[in-house]
Protein backbone atom coordinates (compact mmCIF):
# COMPACT_ATOMS: atom_id res chain seq x y z
CA UNK A 1 0.00 0.00 0.00
CA UNK A 2 1.54 2.70 -0.75
CA UNK A 3 1.36 6.23 1.32
CA UNK A 4 0.69 9.13 0.38
CA UNK A 5 4.16 10.47 1.69
CA UNK A 6 5.88 7.88 -0.45
CA UNK A 7 6.93 10.12 -3.41
CA UNK A 8 7.90 13.29 -1.49
CA UNK A 9 9.86 11.27 1.10
CA UNK A 10 12.09 10.07 -1.66
CA UNK A 11 13.10 13.47 -2.92
CA UNK A 12 12.96 15.39 0.25
CA UNK A 13 13.51 15.01 4.04
CA UNK A 14 10.63 16.56 5.73
CA UNK A 15 11.67 18.42 8.65
CA UNK A 16 9.61 20.92 11.44
CA UNK A 17 6.12 22.18 10.60
CA UNK A 18 7.11 25.87 10.43
CA UNK A 19 3.01 27.09 9.84
CA UNK A 20 -0.06 25.64 10.04
CA UNK A 21 -3.95 26.87 8.69
CA UNK A 22 -6.93 26.10 7.99
CA UNK A 23 -6.83 23.28 5.85
CA UNK A 24 -3.37 23.07 5.11
CA UNK A 25 0.18 22.86 7.00
CA UNK A 26 3.64 24.02 5.92
CA UNK A 27 6.88 21.43 6.59
CA UNK A 28 10.68 22.83 6.30
CA UNK A 29 12.39 20.11 4.05
CA UNK A 30 15.69 19.47 2.38
CA UNK A 31 15.63 18.57 -1.28
CA UNK A 32 18.04 15.96 -0.79
CA UNK A 33 19.96 16.00 -4.38
CA UNK A 34 21.06 19.45 -3.96
CA UNK A 35 20.68 19.66 -0.11
CA UNK A 36 18.75 22.80 -0.74
CA UNK A 37 16.13 23.93 1.84
CA UNK A 38 12.42 24.26 0.74
CA UNK A 39 8.70 24.68 2.13
CA UNK A 40 6.17 21.93 1.61
CA UNK A 41 2.61 23.12 1.64
CA UNK A 42 0.63 20.20 2.45
CA UNK A 43 -2.55 19.93 2.17
CA UNK A 44 -5.69 16.72 1.99
CA UNK A 45 -7.82 16.91 -0.38
CA UNK A 46 -10.67 15.03 1.77
CA UNK A 47 -10.30 18.12 4.40
CA UNK A 48 -9.97 20.41 1.53
CA UNK A 49 -13.80 20.06 0.54
CA UNK A 50 -14.89 22.89 -1.68
CA UNK A 51 -12.29 24.62 -0.78
CA UNK A 52 -10.01 22.42 -3.43
CA UNK A 53 -10.77 24.92 -5.97
CA UNK A 54 -8.96 27.46 -4.25
CA UNK A 55 -5.88 25.62 -4.38
CA UNK A 56 -5.93 24.62 -8.20
CA UNK A 57 -6.37 28.57 -8.45
CA UNK A 58 -3.49 28.94 -6.43
CA UNK A 59 -1.15 26.95 -8.27
CA UNK A 60 -2.26 28.26 -11.89
CA UNK A 61 -1.72 31.78 -10.73
CA UNK A 62 2.03 30.83 -9.23
CA UNK A 63 2.77 28.78 -12.23
CA UNK A 64 2.11 31.91 -14.19
CA UNK A 65 3.77 34.45 -11.54
CA UNK A 66 7.78 33.78 -11.33
CA UNK A 67 8.93 36.97 -9.96
CA UNK A 68 12.28 37.88 -7.41
CA UNK A 69 9.57 39.02 -5.04
CA UNK A 70 7.04 36.40 -5.49
CA UNK A 71 7.61 32.79 -3.28
CA UNK A 72 8.28 30.46 -5.96
CA UNK A 73 6.21 27.38 -6.78
CA UNK A 74 9.33 24.53 -7.61
CA UNK A 75 7.14 21.67 -7.70
CA UNK A 76 3.73 19.88 -7.44
CA UNK A 77 3.31 16.35 -5.77
CA UNK A 78 -0.29 15.27 -6.01
CA UNK A 79 -1.20 11.83 -4.60
CA UNK A 80 -4.67 9.97 -4.17
CA UNK A 81 -5.48 12.20 -0.63
CA UNK A 82 -2.86 15.00 -0.73
CA UNK A 83 -1.42 17.51 -2.94
CA UNK A 84 1.91 19.15 -1.80
CA UNK A 85 3.47 22.62 -3.29
CA UNK A 86 6.81 22.75 -2.67
CA UNK A 87 7.83 26.13 -2.56
CA UNK A 88 10.90 28.54 -1.66
CA UNK A 89 11.90 28.26 1.34
CA UNK A 90 11.99 31.95 3.17
CA UNK A 91 14.19 31.85 6.65
CA UNK A 92 12.61 35.08 8.32
CA UNK A 93 9.21 34.19 8.72
CA UNK A 94 6.26 36.58 7.95
CA UNK A 95 6.57 40.22 7.51
CA UNK A 96 4.07 40.54 10.47
CA UNK A 97 5.99 38.76 13.43
CA UNK A 98 9.09 41.31 12.19
CA UNK A 99 6.84 44.42 12.90
CA UNK A 100 5.32 43.37 15.80
CA UNK A 101 8.97 42.86 17.01
CA UNK A 102 9.97 46.24 16.40
CA UNK A 103 6.68 48.00 17.68
CA UNK A 104 6.92 49.58 13.92
CA UNK A 105 9.31 50.37 11.10
CA UNK A 106 11.32 53.50 10.58
CA UNK A 107 10.61 55.06 7.64
CA UNK A 108 13.35 53.95 5.58
CA UNK A 109 13.01 50.50 6.42
CA UNK A 110 9.20 50.76 5.80
CA UNK A 111 9.91 52.30 2.30
CA UNK A 112 12.43 49.57 1.48
CA UNK A 113 10.22 46.95 2.21
CA UNK A 114 6.90 48.85 0.89
CA UNK A 115 8.73 49.62 -2.54
CA UNK A 116 9.59 45.49 -2.80
CA UNK A 117 5.77 44.88 -2.64
CA UNK A 118 4.73 47.38 -5.14
CA UNK A 119 7.49 45.60 -7.18
CA UNK A 120 5.52 42.02 -6.93
CA UNK A 121 1.45 43.81 -6.69
CA UNK A 122 2.71 45.59 -9.94
CA UNK A 123 4.15 42.28 -11.25
CA UNK A 124 0.66 40.53 -11.04
CA UNK A 125 -1.37 43.27 -12.20
CA UNK A 126 0.55 43.25 -15.43
CA UNK A 127 0.07 39.56 -15.80
CA UNK A 128 -3.45 40.35 -15.42
CA UNK A 129 -4.09 39.18 -11.65
CA UNK A 130 -5.46 40.65 -8.17
CA UNK A 131 -3.92 39.13 -5.49
CA UNK A 132 -7.54 40.06 -3.12
CA UNK A 133 -5.63 39.06 0.17
CA UNK A 134 -2.18 41.14 0.64
CA UNK A 135 -1.50 41.46 4.29
CA UNK A 136 2.01 41.19 6.41
CA UNK A 137 1.53 37.39 7.42
CA UNK A 138 1.28 36.92 3.49
CA UNK A 139 4.68 38.89 3.05
CA UNK A 140 7.74 36.37 4.32
CA UNK A 141 11.61 37.13 4.48
CA UNK A 142 14.33 35.46 2.64
CA UNK A 143 18.13 35.40 3.95
CA UNK A 144 18.79 38.49 2.56
CA UNK A 145 16.01 40.34 4.14
CA UNK A 146 13.69 40.57 0.97
CA UNK A 147 10.27 40.16 0.65
CA UNK A 148 8.48 37.15 -1.03
CA UNK A 149 5.01 37.25 -1.67
CA UNK A 150 2.43 33.92 -0.87
CA UNK A 151 -1.12 32.39 -0.71
CA UNK A 152 -2.67 33.49 -3.95
CA UNK A 153 -5.28 30.98 -3.15
CA UNK A 154 -7.46 34.05 -3.26
CA UNK A 155 -6.47 35.37 -6.53
CA UNK A 156 -8.42 36.42 -9.04
CA UNK A 157 -7.37 36.22 -12.96
CA UNK A 158 -10.83 38.08 -14.69
CA UNK A 159 -11.50 36.85 -18.04
CA UNK A 160 -12.24 39.88 -18.95
CA UNK A 161 -8.83 41.19 -18.26
CA UNK A 162 -7.97 43.78 -14.89
CA UNK A 163 -11.14 46.33 -16.33
CA UNK A 164 -13.49 43.59 -15.22
CA UNK A 165 -15.73 43.71 -12.01
CA UNK A 166 -15.04 40.81 -9.59
CA UNK A 167 -17.88 40.29 -7.01
CA UNK A 168 -16.51 37.75 -4.46
CA UNK A 169 -16.06 39.14 -1.33
CA UNK A 170 -12.59 37.71 0.34
CA UNK A 171 -9.22 38.49 2.14
CA UNK A 172 -9.09 39.51 5.63
CA UNK A 173 -11.49 42.41 7.21
CA UNK A 174 -9.27 44.69 8.57
CA UNK A 175 -7.58 45.25 4.68
CA UNK A 176 -10.49 44.77 2.49
CA UNK A 177 -11.43 47.74 0.90
CA UNK A 178 -14.93 49.87 1.52
CA UNK A 179 -16.23 48.76 -2.06
CA UNK A 180 -15.62 45.29 -1.31
CA UNK A 181 -16.72 45.47 2.13
CA UNK A 182 -20.28 46.96 0.77
CA UNK A 183 -20.59 43.97 -0.78
CA UNK A 184 -20.20 45.92 -4.41
CA UNK A 185 -19.09 44.47 -7.32
CA UNK A 186 -15.02 45.78 -7.35
CA UNK A 187 -12.16 46.02 -9.33
CA UNK A 188 -9.55 43.88 -7.49
CA UNK A 189 -6.64 45.69 -8.70
CA UNK A 190 -7.93 48.63 -6.67
CA UNK A 191 -8.95 46.80 -3.98
CA UNK A 192 -5.69 45.46 -3.92
CA UNK A 193 -4.04 49.73 -3.84
CA UNK A 194 -6.37 50.12 -1.02
CA UNK A 195 -4.90 46.61 0.74
CA UNK A 196 -1.50 47.95 0.28
CA UNK A 197 -2.53 51.22 1.84
CA UNK A 198 -3.66 49.24 5.30
CA UNK A 199 0.29 47.86 4.68
CA UNK A 200 1.92 50.71 4.51
CA UNK A 201 0.09 51.94 7.58
CA UNK A 202 1.09 48.78 9.08
CA UNK A 203 4.35 49.27 8.61
CA UNK A 204 4.61 52.66 9.45
CA UNK A 205 2.53 52.84 12.70
CA UNK A 206 2.92 49.06 13.88
CA UNK A 207 -1.30 48.96 14.32
CA UNK A 208 -4.15 49.17 12.02
CA UNK A 209 -5.97 52.08 10.65
CA UNK A 210 -9.24 50.52 10.93
CA UNK A 211 -9.63 47.84 14.00
CA UNK A 212 -12.71 46.83 16.21
CA UNK A 213 -13.25 43.67 17.54
CA UNK A 214 -16.82 43.61 15.94
CA UNK A 215 -16.92 43.09 11.80
CA UNK A 216 -19.55 45.33 11.76
CA UNK A 217 -18.35 48.57 13.44
CA UNK A 218 -14.87 48.00 11.60
CA UNK A 219 -16.62 47.71 8.02
CA UNK A 220 -18.61 50.76 9.14
CA UNK A 221 -14.62 52.26 10.08
CA UNK A 222 -14.09 51.56 6.78
CA UNK A 223 -16.57 52.85 4.97
CA UNK A 224 -15.90 55.92 6.01
CA UNK A 225 -12.36 56.10 5.92
CA UNK A 226 -11.08 58.24 8.82
CA UNK A 227 -8.26 57.11 10.59
CA UNK A 228 -5.53 58.60 13.40
CA UNK A 229 -2.24 59.62 11.69
CA UNK A 230 0.44 59.68 14.75
CA UNK A 231 2.49 62.68 15.18
CA UNK A 232 5.53 60.77 13.60
CA UNK A 233 4.01 60.38 10.07
CA UNK A 234 5.79 62.50 7.84
CA UNK A 235 4.04 65.08 5.38
CA UNK A 236 5.17 62.26 2.33
CA UNK A 237 3.96 59.02 3.79
CA UNK A 238 0.30 61.10 5.22
CA UNK A 239 0.00 62.43 1.29
CA UNK A 240 0.33 59.38 0.46
CA UNK A 241 -1.78 57.03 2.61
CA UNK A 242 -4.32 59.22 1.77
CA UNK A 243 -3.90 58.74 -2.06
CA UNK A 244 -4.36 55.09 -1.32
CA UNK A 245 -6.92 54.77 1.80
CA UNK A 246 -9.45 56.74 -1.00
CA UNK A 247 -12.95 55.63 0.03
CA UNK A 248 -14.07 56.24 -3.26
CA UNK A 249 -11.87 53.56 -5.86
CA UNK A 250 -11.85 56.12 -8.70
CA UNK A 251 -9.93 58.65 -6.69
CA UNK A 252 -7.61 56.22 -5.12
CA UNK A 253 -4.10 56.57 -6.45
CA UNK A 254 -3.56 54.06 -9.66
CA UNK A 255 -0.38 51.50 -9.61
CA UNK A 256 0.71 53.94 -12.52
CA UNK A 257 1.15 56.67 -10.64
CA UNK A 258 2.29 54.97 -7.25
CA UNK A 259 5.34 53.68 -9.36
CA UNK A 260 6.58 57.21 -9.46
CA UNK A 261 4.93 58.68 -5.92
CA UNK A 262 7.87 61.19 -4.40
CA UNK A 263 8.10 59.39 -1.18
CA UNK A 264 8.51 56.01 -2.54
CA UNK A 265 11.51 57.76 -4.72
CA UNK A 266 13.12 59.13 -1.33
CA UNK A 267 16.35 58.28 -1.38
CA UNK A 268 16.08 55.65 -4.27
CA UNK A 269 15.86 57.72 -7.34
CA UNK A 270 15.16 55.22 -9.72
CA UNK A 271 11.42 53.95 -10.29
CA UNK A 272 10.22 50.89 -8.96
CA UNK A 273 11.88 48.05 -11.18
CA UNK A 274 8.57 45.79 -11.26
CA UNK A 275 9.56 43.77 -14.25
CA UNK A 276 10.46 40.24 -13.16
CA UNK A 277 14.51 38.91 -13.40
CA UNK A 278 13.27 35.52 -13.39
CA UNK A 279 10.70 35.08 -16.04
CA UNK A 280 10.33 31.73 -17.39
CA UNK A 281 10.36 32.23 -21.14
CA UNK A 282 14.13 32.98 -21.23
CA UNK A 283 15.90 29.66 -19.75
CA UNK A 284 19.42 30.75 -18.20
CA UNK A 285 22.21 28.90 -20.05
CA UNK A 286 24.61 28.50 -17.37
CA UNK A 287 21.45 26.59 -15.48
CA UNK A 288 20.91 24.16 -18.58
CA UNK A 289 24.24 23.51 -19.13
CA UNK A 290 24.65 22.00 -15.76
CA UNK A 291 21.60 20.18 -15.82
CA UNK A 292 22.20 18.98 -19.18
CA UNK A 293 25.60 17.60 -17.81
CA UNK A 294 24.23 16.08 -15.15
CA UNK A 295 21.71 14.72 -16.65
CA UNK A 296 24.25 13.60 -19.31
CA UNK A 297 22.01 14.88 -22.35
CA UNK A 298 22.76 17.56 -25.25
CA UNK A 299 21.96 21.24 -24.18
CA UNK A 300 18.85 20.93 -26.77
CA UNK A 301 17.37 18.48 -25.15
CA UNK A 302 17.43 19.81 -21.58
CA UNK A 303 16.39 23.14 -22.44
CA UNK A 304 13.31 21.24 -24.50
CA UNK A 305 12.77 19.53 -21.20
CA UNK A 306 12.94 22.56 -18.78
CA UNK A 307 10.43 24.32 -21.02
CA UNK A 308 7.84 21.80 -20.75
CA UNK A 309 7.09 23.27 -17.23
CA UNK A 310 6.15 19.94 -15.83
CA UNK A 311 6.71 21.32 -12.19
CA UNK A 312 7.96 17.80 -11.48
CA UNK A 313 11.96 17.53 -10.04
CA UNK A 314 13.10 19.09 -13.73
CA UNK A 315 11.57 22.51 -12.52
CA UNK A 316 12.59 22.05 -8.99
CA UNK A 317 16.50 21.67 -9.85
CA UNK A 318 15.95 24.44 -12.44
CA UNK A 319 14.53 27.04 -10.11
CA UNK A 320 17.06 26.24 -6.94
CA UNK A 321 20.05 26.30 -9.47
CA UNK A 322 19.04 29.85 -10.70
CA UNK A 323 17.92 30.92 -7.36
CA UNK A 324 21.73 30.32 -6.28
CA UNK A 325 23.30 31.98 -9.33
CA UNK A 326 20.86 35.11 -8.26
CA UNK A 327 22.41 35.38 -4.91
CA UNK A 328 26.26 34.40 -5.79
CA UNK A 329 26.19 30.86 -4.31
CA UNK A 330 27.52 27.99 -6.60
CA UNK A 331 25.46 25.31 -6.35
CA UNK A 332 27.02 22.23 -7.92
CA UNK A 333 24.88 19.57 -8.57
CA UNK A 334 26.57 16.30 -7.43
CA UNK A 335 28.07 13.82 -10.66
CA UNK A 336 26.10 11.19 -11.00
CA UNK A 337 28.30 7.71 -10.51
CA UNK A 338 26.55 6.12 -13.16
CA UNK A 339 24.93 7.86 -16.25
CA UNK A 340 21.19 7.95 -16.89
CA UNK A 341 19.46 5.71 -18.44
CA UNK A 342 15.89 6.14 -19.39
CA UNK A 343 14.96 3.96 -16.45
CA UNK A 344 16.03 5.86 -13.97
CA UNK A 345 16.80 9.08 -15.60
CA UNK A 346 13.08 10.49 -15.91
CA UNK A 347 14.25 11.83 -19.21
C1 LIG B 1 7.37 31.22 10.09
N1 LIG B 1 8.72 30.81 9.68
C2 LIG B 1 9.77 30.81 10.51
C3 LIG B 1 10.83 30.39 9.80
BR1 LIG B 1 12.53 30.19 10.49
C4 LIG B 1 10.45 30.12 8.51
C5 LIG B 1 9.12 30.39 8.47
C6 LIG B 1 8.27 30.23 7.28
O1 LIG B 1 7.08 30.27 7.40
N2 LIG B 1 8.92 30.02 6.10
C7 LIG B 1 8.30 29.77 4.88
N3 LIG B 1 9.05 29.64 3.76
N4 LIG B 1 8.24 29.37 2.71
C8 LIG B 1 6.97 29.36 3.18
C9 LIG B 1 6.98 29.61 4.52
C10 LIG B 1 5.60 29.67 5.03
N5 LIG B 1 4.79 29.48 3.82
C11 LIG B 1 3.41 29.65 3.81
O2 LIG B 1 2.76 29.43 2.80
N6 LIG B 1 2.84 30.10 4.98
C12 LIG B 1 1.40 30.38 5.02
C13 LIG B 1 1.17 31.52 6.00
N7 LIG B 1 -0.20 32.06 5.83
C14 LIG B 1 -0.24 33.46 6.27
C15 LIG B 1 -1.64 33.70 6.75
C16 LIG B 1 -2.22 32.36 7.03
C17 LIG B 1 -1.16 31.32 6.70
C18 LIG B 1 0.63 29.14 5.38
C19 LIG B 1 -0.42 28.76 4.58
C20 LIG B 1 -1.16 27.64 4.90
C21 LIG B 1 -0.84 26.90 6.05
C22 LIG B 1 0.24 27.30 6.86
C23 LIG B 1 0.98 28.43 6.53
C24 LIG B 1 5.63 29.18 2.67
C25 LIG B 1 5.31 28.12 1.72
C26 LIG B 1 5.30 29.50 1.29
Amino acid sequence: MTSDYDEVTQRYRLQETVGSGGFAKVKLATHILTGEKVAIKIMDKRALGDDLPRVQTEIKAMKELVHQHICTLYEVIETSNKIFMVLEYCPGGELFDYIVAKDRLKEDEARMFFRQIVSAVAYIHHKGYAHRDLKPENLLLDEDQSLKLIDFGLAAKPKGGMKEQLETCCGSPAYAAPELVSGKTYIGSEADIWSMGVLLYALLCGFLPFDDENVAHLYKKIQKGEYEEPRWLTPGSRQLLKQMLQVNPKKRITMKELLKNPWLLQGFDVPIDWESKCEKEQLNADCVTEMAVFNNVSRKEMASKIKKWEYDETTTIYFLLLANKYNGRTLRLPLRTKPLTEKNGKL
